[in-house]
């Protein structure tokens, strides 16, 4: 790997993809050396940098994943599921560069995918870039592990703009799952993922998700712990992509390990602070 971080971006039209491409440019051990989009896309064959910024960058939006990976360190990935595990499976066959997913909304059958190229290609996916938010998970361990889990029930809630397709949201699930992990549970056999009708009083030792979506909100997450008489509740507020697209770079940079790489394997943003 060179000094500066090369990097290939899928999902460089979307709305993460454009925080992300436009980071990349302005951050000085960066490059965009490639970026795909969909097949179709009108943007194939245009300089990203123009686009992006106004200035160009002689890295040419391709649908072709090889060659936009050809001069890369890294892939960084703001696209959607299907795409990422198919991507991640590809790179692992080529033995080609580490991939840095933050894309959410995997299916069991992508999230298998994911894990099983993981054992042959480095992977960082997360829910939420933020580096706030990796601090939050880490306070929600802390808190569930520390409060007696039937006097404390634990509500998720999040809110988002009225595009994001899927719910819960990736940040939701890993507030939820940090919390049932610190109990001692799989977040699979305890969580309430919604409530609507004649749901009875709350099954104890439960964790519930509740999603808004709604207008241009970025990102809105809290977990609850509700306790008798008392209240805990450990929030985050996003209030701009920027934050996503900061914390996606150094992501890259861990990583990148000052050019050494990683192992394969699957990571978490956890790894990144914990040497923040
Ligand atoms: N981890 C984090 O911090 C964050 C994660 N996210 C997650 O990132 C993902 C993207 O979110 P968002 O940017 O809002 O979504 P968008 O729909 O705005 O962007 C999705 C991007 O993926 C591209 N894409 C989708 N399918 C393909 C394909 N088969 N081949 C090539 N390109 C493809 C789209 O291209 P086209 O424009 O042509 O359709 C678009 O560029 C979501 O899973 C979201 O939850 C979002 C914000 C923060
Ligand atoms: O789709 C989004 O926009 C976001 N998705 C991520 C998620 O699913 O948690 C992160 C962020 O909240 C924005």
């Amino acid at each position: 790997m060179s000094q500066v971080i090369r990097v290939a971006l899928l999902g460089v039209t979307g709305r993460l993809g454009r925080a992300i491409g436009r980071a990349v440019l302005q951050a000085p051990d960066f490059a965009l050396t490639g970026a795909v989009v969909r097949a179709g896309s009108s943007s194939e064959g245009e300089d990203v940098g123009e686009w992006l910024t106004g200035t160009p960058c002689e890295c040419i939006a391709t649908v072709a994943l090889e060659e936009a990976v050809r001069d890369a360190d890294i892939v960084l990935d703001a696209s959607l599921p299907r795409m990422t595990a198919a991507t991640a499976e590809r790179l692992a066959g080529w033995n080609g560069p580490p991939l840095v997913s933050g894309v959410t909304g995997f299916d069991a059958d992508e999230q298998v995918r994911l894990t099983a190229a993981a054992r042959r290609l480095p992977i960082l996916s997360t829910g939420n870039f933020s580096l706030g938010i990796a601090l939050a998970e880490a306070l929600v361990r802390q808190a569930a592990g520390r409060l007696r889990a039937h006097d404390w029930d634990i509500e998720v809630e999040e809110t988002h703009h009225r595009m994001k397709p899927d719910a819960p949201s990736g940040t939701a699930l890993l507030l939820g799952r940090a919390a049932a992990e610190a109990r001692g549970e799989d977040l699979d056999a305890v969580a309430t993922p919604g409530r609507h009708g004649t749901t009875g009083p709350r099954k104890p030792g439960t964790i519930g998700f509740s999603a808004t979506r709604g207008g241009t909100i970025i990102g809105e997450h809290a977990v609850r712990f509700l306790g008798d008489m008392e209240e805990i509740s450990i929030s985050h507020r996003a209030f701009d992509r920027s934050i996503f697209a900061a914390g996606a770079l150094e992501a890259a940079r861990w990583m990148s390990n000052k050019g050494e790489g990683r192992p394969a394997g699957l990571y978490s943003m956890q790894d990144v602070i914990a040497v923040a």
